[in-house]
């Protein structure tokens, strides 16, 4: 775990630059682009961003997760590199989503749902920035994490449950792999 580090930004936020080289990159970009990618729906709102899940799907308009199809050989071989890479227990990461932004895509303003707990993401393609906030009193306290092509992030402690997190709309194609694991509320809903 040498290679992964703090990116001092806030407590929880850490980072590993080059977690997978320019080959891997190109070999993931073509599978997820092989993938049925659909879009992001939030209730009944449909998203620019384009997206498929593996081994949890949370269901925005029915508000509930469920297990769907087990991760497929070449996306578990990320997520068993990507447990070892944060120091999380093979297996822990049992979901995958897959992004594509296209150009004017992004995510807006949130903290993800409480259903999971540990968030890995991947970055492929066009570089970009994770924004930060967080309420302090009047106005917002705010933070910019790099998101370089082929690094990995960790949220984990105050980044992922203190502050919200969102992705400014893209110029050009973002591709990114998040890997999440199951809060006891998760286990519990998808009947564990
Ligand atoms: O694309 C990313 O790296 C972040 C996605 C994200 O924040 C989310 O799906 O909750
Ligand atoms: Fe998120």
């Amino acid at each position: 775990m040498d290679d992964l580090f703090d990116l001092s930004l806030i407590p929880g936020l850490r980072s590993v630059p080059a977690f997978v080289d320019v080959d891997e990159e190109r070999a993931l970009v073509e599978r997820i682009d092989s993938l049925a990618l659909a879009p992001f729906r939030f209730q009944g709102w449909l998203g620019k961003r384009l997206t498929h899940s593996f081994g949890i799907h949370y269901d925005f308009d029915r508000a509930a997760l469920a297990r769907t199809d087990p991760l497929p050989p070449w996306l578990a071989a990320v997520r068993d590199r990507a447990e070892q890479a944060v120091g999380l227990p093979p297996g822990t990461l049992e979901q995958a989503l897959l992004i594509r932004y296209d150009p004017g895509a992004g995510i807006g303003w949130h903290r993800d749902r409480p259903h999971f707990d540990h968030v890995v993401g991947v970055s492929l393609g066009a570089p970009a920035a994770m924004r930060f906030r967080r309420r302090l009193g009047e106005r917002f306290e705010r933070r910019t994490a790099p998101l370089p092509p082929r690094g990995l992030y960790h949220l984990a402690g105050e980044a992922r449950y203190e502050w919200e997190h969102s992705i400014a709309a893209m110029a050009a194609t973002r591709w990114s792999i998040t890997l999440r694991s199951l809060s006891g509320r998760g286990r519990a809903a998808v009947g564990d």
